[in-house]
């Protein structure tokens, strides 16, 4: 990490305010064999005026010598903007990337700042669909992100139990006289299967159809108690069932929350307040809608039933009272732009304090991704389809025969993981995307697989040294520097860690993440070629490329743990 050393850079600027994060390791391309390490500010647009002034004051600053050698200020030139490069002291930036033990670090916190992320959000008795999917992995990974750089994070799942589906679900029990066993054991399933069958019989009996909706008022008005106790009784165990497939995709929520828990006293109040600041009007047929710009959207049928977007604005505003977020992020297809742009203009001319908090993360769709059978309904069934492939093609490897680890279940299901984790979040998320399992398996391209190899590998390594004690042993940029240029490869990749993770994050695109630990894998694989150990005669070379190894699997088991990857040791 190299927190230090940005600090003691911004400790002597604190006119900049805060250019923590803006402080950059150039690119590959832009460093020279014999370079010196740097990191380097490039002047914003937005402080362009100032340019003369700033170079200025910084060249008169006196910065520490522990940690910066020399800076070095270049104007602006036609199109390329101004700079800063710090150039620094070699051995302090290679002892804080490289050390071993306790790292420190000292980047700043914004736990002042409150995010949150609402993402997954499937809905009951329907499909999980790839859409979802993309939600629950993209949304784990902005969480991961902001929680790592020092902001306090609430992930949420907004699911989806109410309209007049869930009339037609209560109905499809009754016929289907599902028991609380079979409810119990799996209940995403189960309720799917009711959901259907009513489906199929209200569209050949108006009568069936007619009990549906009586059943789902006597819901909304929650009239009925023991119904009522068995919807929450239905609810807990789709959670139970919902949580043990996230565990399978590394993704946790802090809270669940229910479209049905916005009931009709808080609706009420949203409407009265809609109606006093003069948006809401009735229709001839009874719905009531909103007026968002030109649009009219309904938020009231015309049987006085909540729309989605009446109960959106409701839990909004009781999220903003009860968790005083300085911003909310939607996950959710691009299909429901419209929706959030409704969403958005409502709740903010109601409430101005909300203007530039809240966004609509959005992203394209994924083609292809199902079994091999052709149908993938549930989310389970993605991931044990992932398992079982990755089990096949275990198989039928000749090194993993006889290399098989104790738990070879659990390791076909983490690299299956793997795979579809990667492969969704190496694309830009506004694209869309095609899936093919092919693709995502092979171990030398761009993949999970991948990813997983090079952390294995370097853990076999470390492990047949584990008896150097290598926190003992001083990290020396000047042994670097003798190596094949190999070694300060991977040096300058450890450094781009924290910018990566920081742009990852500015830009809420996973892929900027993922590409860099891209760089760093090959990069590792070719320094692991080049920079043999076990074969080193001379100690000293051989524990400095321990090092060297040791802090690359440091950096890399982050990064895939913000990615909701679990690093395996062996495969
Ligand atoms: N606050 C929201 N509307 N979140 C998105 C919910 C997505 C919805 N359950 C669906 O699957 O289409």
């Amino acid at each position: 990490m190299t927190s230090r050393i940005r600090r003691a850079i911004c400790e002597q600027l604190p006119q900049l305010e805060n250019i923590y994060h803006a402080l950059e390791v150039p690119a590959k391309k832009q460093l020279s064999a014999a370079s010196r390490p740097l990191l380097q500010w490039t002047l914003p647009a937005t402080v362009a005026q100032h340019e003369n002034e700033l170079l200025e004051s910084v060249k008169s600053q006196q910065f520490d010598a522990t940690y910066i050698e020399q800076v070095r200020v270049v104007p602006s030139a036609g199109r390329t903007a101004a700079k800063v490069e710090f150039q620094l002291q070699p051995d302090a930036f290679a002892t804080h990337l490289l050390q071993a033990g306790e790292a420190t670090t000292v980047s700043p916190s914004y736990a002042d700042k409150h995010v949150v992320i609402e993402f997954s959000s499937p809905n009951i008795a329907k499909p999980f669909h790839v859409g979802h999917l993309r939600s629950t992995i993209i949304g784990n990974v902005l969480a991961n992100l902001y929680q790592h750089l020092g902001y306090r994070t609430t992930r949420l799942n907004y699911l989806g139990d109410w309209g007049t589906q869930f009339g037609l679900l209560a109905l499809g029990v009754q016929l289907k006289q599902v028991s609380d066993a079979e409810m119990r054991t799996a209940p995403i399933e189960t309720l799917y299967n009711a959901y259907v069958e009513a489906n199929k019989a209200a569209t050949e009996n108006p009568a069936l159809a007619q009990r549906a909706r009586e059943l789902f008022s006597a819901l909304e008005a929650g009239t009925d108690d023991a119904m009522t106790t068995q919807w929450q009784q239905y609810r807990h165990y789709t959670i139970d069932e919902l949580t043990a497939v996230y565990e399978r995709l590394g993704v946790q929520f802090d809270s669940y929350e229910w479209e049905s828990q916005y009931s009709q006293s808080e609706i009420t109040e949203v409407l009265t307040k809609l109606r006093t600041a003069g948006m809401l009007q009735g229709e001839h047929d009874g719905r009531e809608v909103v007026i968002v710009g030109q649009r009219r959207v309904p938020v009231i049928k015309s049987d006085g039933s909540t729309l989605y977007l009446a109960r959106d604005i409701a839990a909004l505003l009781k999220r903003q009272r009860q968790l005083q977020f300085s911003r909310m992020l939607y996950v959710v297809d691009n299909g429901q732009a419209d929706h959030f742009n409704a969403l958005f203009q409502t709740v903010t001319a109601l409430d101005n304090s909300l203007n530039n908090k809240l966004q609509h993360v959005k992203f394209g769709r994924i083609h292809g991704m199902s079994t091999r059978q052709g149908k993938a309904i549930f989310l389970r069934d993605v991931l044990d389809e992932a398992r079982e492939v990755m089990r096949e093609k275990r198989s039928n490897s000749a090194t993993t025969k006889e290399n098989r680890s104790m738990n070879d279940e659990l390791v076909c299901d983490v690299l299956g993981v793997s795979a579809v984790l990667v492969n969704v979040l190496k694309q830009r998320r506004q694209r869309d995307h095609e899936f093919s399992w092919d693709q995502a398996l092979q171990v030398n391209g761009d993949t999970g697989i991948k990813l997983q190899y090079t952390h294995c590998r370097l853990h076999s390594l470390l492990d047949n040294f584990k008896h150097i004690q290598l926190a003992e042993i001083k990290p020396s940029w000047q042994h670097l520097t003798q190596e094949p240029s190999d070694a300060l490869d991977v040096l300058y990749e450890l450094a781009r860690f924290e910018q990566f993770v920081w742009q990852s994050k500015e830009q809420l695109e996973a892929c900027v993440l993922v590409n860099y630990l891209f760089g760093l894998c090959n990069a590792t694989s070719r320094a692991l070629k080049r920079l043999p150990v076990k074969q080193e005669r001379c100690l000293e070379k051989q524990s400095q490329r321990l090092l060297l190894f040791h802090a690359a699997k440091r950096t890399l088991h982050r990064g895939m743990q913000l990615l909701g990857l679990k690093p395996l040791n062996q495969m």
